[in-house]
């Protein structure tokens, strides 16, 4: 039988059959028959009459003596074995100390909104499910370029809304010079100049009469290979138009690669490529097709990762990195944190997450109920994607956040 440590009920059991159960003699301890060091003559062997409780040595010289008749209470008297006690919420006790020592921060030169451009119409139309954001004529995209300038929101990337008769089977209306995705890239780049980013989304689901990202083959599935010569064909027409980044966003095989040989041979060797890497079939953008009208039946789970796979992440990330891309991106971002901690961890260039529409109409209508505090979300979402690794987030929120969330 070991003697009774602090803790210890000082009740032992001998074994079965044994009557009755008696608490073993207090042994006498060095510490019990000791005075306490603080001078006020006390046995600490003593305190508070339990005998079951043995003291630790400590020094308490100059301290003031604790309880009544400066006696030690058992239960700081064990908070003062434990020396020292760690206390993290010291750096937790005010709003001072907290902005202090955050770990993470994120600010407006690193967000990226994404914008829309549509043809056809004579002034802005706001988006259904995702209030607060819209549909804007060129001119109007231009005068919101020069508000994120102000604010100091980082780039601006820019997708195209058809008229449904301009969509088409290889959908061309994307490379075209005269086509509503490169005029909205060219009114932006001309407000902007250089003060912030211009980035084009690089892809064909806007345009195909069919809402695939690149043309279908006869049994219905896209045709990878013509879908990138189509996209290097598009990116050029975007680097055309002023685009300073390109951000393919098909998923198709190889598609990097082609965009970057297309830029280097067509003089825009310094136009970067931002490629969406890991980007999974979510159900999160729903809100985005409303957004741009897609045409899309069916899914796009046979080019788009599946959400079920962690590993894939990575594997399509070192493709892109070893294709040429310029910047990396996860997509979606709130739901695949793990995924951009990953690809945060290994990639040497910037990562990108894309906070996407599902996300946010998912703050927007909790908020709208009045379920969640909106701007105390909204920072916390966007905190939680920088802590989880991100460089650059696009979010709908970027000029909101960019001019103050109040
Ligand atoms: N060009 C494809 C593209 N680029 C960005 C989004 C979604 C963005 C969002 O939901 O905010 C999509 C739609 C899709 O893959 O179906």
């Amino acid at each position: 039988m070991g003697l009774p440590q602090a803790g210890n009920l000082g009740v032992t059991k001998s074994g079965p059959g044994d009557a009755p159960l008696t608490p073993p003699p207090a042994p006498p301890t060095e510490a019990a028959t000791e005075t306490c060091g603080c001078g006020c003559g006390h046995s600490h062997g003593d305190v508070a009459g339990r005998g079951d409780f043995t003291p630790v040595e400590i020094s308490v010289t100059g301290w003031e003596p604790l309880g009544e008749n400066g006696k030690v209470e058992p239960a700081r008297k064990l908070a003062l074995e434990a020396t020292p006690v760690i206390r993290p919420r010291r750096l937790r006790r005010s709003a001072a100390m907290r902005r202090l020592v955050a770990e993470t921060r994120w600010s407006p030169e690193q967000l990226v909104l994404p914008v829309f451009v549509r043809d056809g119409i004579s002034s802005p139309v706001e988006i259904p499910s995702m209030p607060g954001q819209f549909q804007h004529t060129p001119e109007s995209l231009a005068e919101l370029g020069k508000r994120c300038v102000d604010a100091g929101v980082g780039a601006m990337i820019v997708f195209g809304v058809p008229r449904d008769e301009d969509k088409d089977f290889t959908g061309s209306a994307a490379w075209d010079a005269a086509g509503i995705q490169n005029r909205g890239i060219s009114a932006l780049a001309e407000a902007v100049g250089d003060e912030l980013v211009v980035m084009s989304d690089t892809c064909l689901d806007e345009t195909t009469s069919h809402g695939h990202c690149g043309p279908l083959r006869d049994d219905g599935s896209v045709d990878n290979d013509w879908a990138v010569s189509c996209y290097a064909a598009t990116a050029v027409s975007q680097a055309r138009a002023g685009a300073t980044v390109v951000a393919p966003s098909g998923m198709m095989d190889g598609q990097v690669r082609a965009i970057r040989m297309a830029l280097d041979d067509s003089g825009f060797e310094d136009v970067a490529i931002m490629a969406y890497s890991a980007k999974y079939a979510s159900g999160l953008f729903g809100p985005f097709r409303d957004a741009v009208g897609s045409s899309l039946v069916g899914d796009r789970r046979t080019y788009q990762q599946d959400p079920a796979n962690r590993r894939e992440g990575m594997r399509e990330t070192l493709l892109d990195l070893d294709e040429g891309a310029d910047i990396v991106m996860v997509k979606p971002a709130s739901l695949y944190l793990d995924v951009l901690a990953d690809v945060a961890a290994e990639s040497p260039v910037p990562v990108a997450a894309y906070q996407v529409s599902g996300e946010y109409a998912m703050i927007e209508a909790a908020a709208a109920n009045g379920w969640i505090d909106r701007a105390r979300v909204i920072d916390e979402s966007l905190t939680s994607i920088v802590r989880a690794g991100a460089d650059l987030v696009l979010t709908y929120y970027a000029l909101e956040a960019a001019e103050g969330l109040a």
